[in-house]
């Protein structure tokens, strides 16, 4: 019972063990599903910061870029306005070389404007701003001089880019309407600006490898777009996603559409000049804005990813060391097991016969003693009752020792019947020699005992052919005391055995009574057999 005691810590700490385990892995889960939420958001912060950023720097860009083409035309324009107001007031003829030098000068000291000219109300050139004398064209077909000539409006005209025809060059023309004094058409004054004007001042900003910058007049024509592409010159933008989301957006805005000359993707801020009737748009590629947020992505969810390799790394030892200690804890239980099953076989072997299963002699010593001191405390009767097979070195020789030993076993399973009361003991003492211990009995209550053992293996008729009763036999010795203090348990076994050797010089077969024990008539009278 210790053992099986001892038992229990095990299963004790079996139980503990198992929430312990399921909070190391949940908290392992969660230590895990933290981290990958942590990681996915600030990679997701860092990418909207990184864009906020980049969408604050375009804007900017476009207002210093919007506020540059509005101070240009507006310069370009303010000179314009002062010559519509001399010709006008004056006359182009008054003027004369006075004026051509005047318009010459403006040109010098203004870098943005290309050119200055005047055009009479048919659209031939009255006066220009070249110094050498150049044939004399006629610009009636221009845009600008035939919206002139139809609007009464004395504003400035911004007019999509042309090629100049006396320079050949790319400008965008800034145009005012020449009236009579009688507000009838008298021609148009023209300031060209240059576009490479522009295209420097476009350069000198940066907008890494596959950023735009495009400057666009509301009709969708094309004034000038970085990266410069000499054939793009004069065309028109109208069909472009980015046009089309600036119309829809209204005058500030933003977007991240592909552009049809290379189909990258840019995040766009477009704004209207505040004067007049153009637009900047200013692109950053997303792949270049995000380029240092995807190698920061890359290098942090990798270092992540390591962490979560050695968490799992670690929990996995763990789960694999507790694994392995619920299977030693095991064993240690199945050891404990087998060696509570071994001491009550030891047990059982020390204090059983092997061979017939009733006592052995060590516990029939031990019980005989234990008896005979009760009995002497309690003045009552101890019997005791020794059994010898007949003959039985006969059977042995005749049948063999395996039968032999079967035979023993027979004779003990009838007397661990025959004992009658449970604290009777039966026990295998020698070889072939049983004894019944009867506490509590007295000899005649011995021999009744005895006898009835007796018989009922006559009963069972188990051949023996070398016994002359042809049948296995056993002869029992009887005895009976009250033991006293001055008295010792071999006595009682002396007397018995003494009873015994008379049953087996009398004839076997039979019970007899330590003769002189047997005092009484009744017992005398035992002495039994067949
Ligand atoms: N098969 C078997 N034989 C045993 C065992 N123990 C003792 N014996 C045999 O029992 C026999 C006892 O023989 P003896 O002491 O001469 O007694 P016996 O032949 O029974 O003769 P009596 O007692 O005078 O009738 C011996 O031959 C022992 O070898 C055992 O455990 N198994």
């Amino acid at each position: 019972m210790k053992a099986e005691k001892q038992l229990s810590p095990v299963t004790e700490l079996d139980g503990k063990k198992r929430p312990l385990i399921a909070i190391a892995a949940s908290f392992l889960f969660v230590v895990c599903i933290s981290l990958v939420a942590v990681q996915g958001w600030s990679i997701y912060s860092a990418r909207e910061t990184q864009l906020a950023q980049s969408a604050a720097s375009t804007a900017n860009m476009a207002r210093a870029l919007a506020d540059h083409a509005d101070s240009t035309i507006e310069l370009v324009d303010t000179i314009l306005a002062g010559v519509v107001e001399s010709v006008e007031h004056d006359g182009i003829t008054h003027y004369g070389e006075r004026l051509h030098l005047h318009l010459i000068d403006h040109v010098s000291r203004t870098p943005s404007l290309q050119g200055m000219y005047i055009y009479d109300a048919k659209g031939n050139w009255a006066l220009h701003s070249l110094r050498d004398p150049v044939p004399v064209f006629n610009n009636a077909d221009r845009e600008y001089f035939i919206y002139h000539k139809t609007h009464k409006d004395k504003l400035a005209h911004v007019g999509a880019p042309v090629r100049s025809r006396s320079t050949d060059t790319w400008v965008l023309p800034v145009s005012r309407r020449l009236e009579n004094k009688d507000g009838s058409f008298a021609g148009v004054a023209l300031a060209t600006i240059q576009l490479s004007f522009f295209r420097t001042f476009y350069d000198s900003f940066d907008i890494g490898n596959y950023g735009t910058i495009t400057l666009s007049t509301d009709t969708g024509a094309l004034v000038m777009r970085r990266p410069f592409q000499q054939e793009q010159m004069g065309r028109s933008i109208a069909t472009e996603p980015l046009f089309k989301q600036w119309r829809e957006r209204g005058t500030l805005g933003s977007a991240a559409v592909p552009v049809d000359m290379d189909a990258a993707e840019r995040m766009y801020t477009y704004r209207n000049l505040r004067r007049y009737p153009l637009f900047v748009a200013v692109g950053l590629s997303t792949d270049e804005t995000l380029a240092n947020w995807w190698a920061n992505a890359y290098l942090s969810t990798a270092w992540v990813v390591i962490l979560l390799l050695i968490l799992c790394w670690m929990g996995l030892r763990l789960f694999r060391q507790v694994t392995l200690r619920d299977e030693l804890e095991e064993q240690l239980r199945n050891a404990q097991l087998a060696l509570v099953t071994k001491n009550r076989s030891l047990k059982l072997l020390a204090r059983n016969d092997g061979l017939t299963g009733i006592a052995n002699r060590r516990l029939f010593d031990a019980r005989l003693d234990a008896e005979f001191n009760r009995a002497t405390r309690d003045g009552t009767s101890l019997a005791l009752v020794l059994l010898d097979v007949d003959f039985f070195k006969k059977y042995n020789d005749h049948y063999g020792h395996p039968a032999g030993d079967a035979c023993l076993q027979f004779i003990g399973q009838c007397i661990r019947t025959g004992r009658r009361r449970a604290g009777n003991l039966a026990a295998r003492v020698g070889g072939e020699e049983f004894a019944i211990l009867l506490p509590n009995t007295d000899l005649y209550g011995a021999i009744v005992v005895a006898e009835a053992v007796r018989r009922s293996i006559v009963t069972a008729g188990r051949e023996h052919a070398a016994n002359p009763a042809g049948i296995v036999t056993i002869s029992c010795g009887v005895h009976a005391l009250v033991p006293s203090r001055d008295m010792d348990s071999k006595q009682l076994v002396e007397a018995a055995d003494k009873a015994l050797y008379l049953a087996k010089s009398t004839g076997r077969n039979r019970v007899c009574p330590d003769a002189p024990a047997a005092s009484s008539r009744r017992e005398r009278a035992s002495v039994l057999g067949d």
